[in-house]
């Protein structure tokens, strides 16, 4: 006997209404300038605003089934830190580590909202960076320094646009927070943070990263390909004090979010 088509079970309507009402904020900025701090800080300020953390994890610890080689590849060497490869051997990894970010952070982006979001009234969901920091900061400026080839580069643009084109509708942020701090700063916390695979990072690196946000999301520069992010609305906060201890300054931070997000 043939088996019936399988039904649809997903509420086209229900989904798209709720979709369209929750606002997608990314949080964007250099390594180490505060964002996990500043996320956590925004957790506790709503039940109804949730935080999708950067997919760090997974460039970390990238799974091999493969043990069909007795010698030992690269990556198993490094135990499958694609972010350690990266830092040790740029221009090998640059290629490989961007469309793998790109990859995860799209992934990241579909999961479905949890059940907590969807009984908020007022829904709102917080990126730690976006696909578009991939593109405008890391990918463009390794472009820069040559770890990424012409080749590379133009491959990785067209599989990024591609993917964007096929999921806008669940991509489309309304808006993004930059947490903006002096290179010399974001170093100083690298540093006391003390993640392994980051500790040859030279100041050089955040110098350059730094100028990408600063002519992507401050002085608003940057040759953008998405007609949409041209407009999109910037929330800039100086991240440079130390707000971790200070009640007060993390109400007055939790308040200006707070009054962006009602300008959406
Ligand atoms: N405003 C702040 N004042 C003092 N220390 C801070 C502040 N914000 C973050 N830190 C400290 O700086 C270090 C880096 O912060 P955090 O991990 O939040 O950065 P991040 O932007 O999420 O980094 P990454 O780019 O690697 O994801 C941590 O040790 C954190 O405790
Ligand atoms: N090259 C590159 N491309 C990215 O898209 C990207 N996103 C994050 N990172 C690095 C910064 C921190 O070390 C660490 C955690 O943010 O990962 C990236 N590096």
């Amino acid at each position: 006997m043939a088996t019936p088509p399988k039904r649809m079970c997903s509420q086209p309507d229900l989904d798209s209404s709720f979709e369209k009402r929750v606002k997608k904020i990314s949080i964007e900025g250099n390594i180490a300038a505060g964002k996990s701090t500043f996320v956590q800080l925004l957790e506790r300020e709503s039940e109804e605003w949730e935080v999708i953390p950067e997919p760090i994890g997974k460039w970390c610890n990238i799974q091999t089934t493969d043990n069909e080689y007795e010698e030992l590849t690269t990556s198993q060497k490094s135990g499958g830190n694609l972010l350690q490869m990266l830092y040790d051997k740029p221009s090998r990894w640059s290629y490989t580590f961007q469309t793998y970010a790109c990859l995860s952070r799209i992934r990241a982006q579909l999961q479905p909202h949890s059940a907590k979001l969807q009984q908020a009234e007022h829904p709102v969901k917080f990126y730690e960076r976006s696909v578009f920091s991939d593109r405008y900061v890391f990918a463009s400026n390794l472009f820069e320094s040559g770890d990424l080839n012409e080749t590379e580069f133009s491959i990785y643009k067209d599989i990024h646009s591609w993917l964007f084109s096929q999921f806008e509708d669940k991509l489309e942020l309304d808006g993004m927070i930059y947490l903006r701090a002096d290179p010399e700063r974001c170093m100083q916390r690298l540093k006391s943070r003390g993640r392994e695979e980051e500790q040859g990072i030279p100041l050089e690196y955040l110098e350059n990263l730094h100028h990408k946000h600063e002519c992507w999301l401050y002085n608003r520069t940057t040759r953008l390909d998405f007609e949409y992010l041209k407009e999109i609305p910037i929330l800039v906060l100086d991240v440079n004090d130390d707000f971790k201890n200070d009640r007060i300054k993390q109400q007055s931070i939790a308040d200006k979010v707070k009054e962006f997000l009602s300008t959406l």
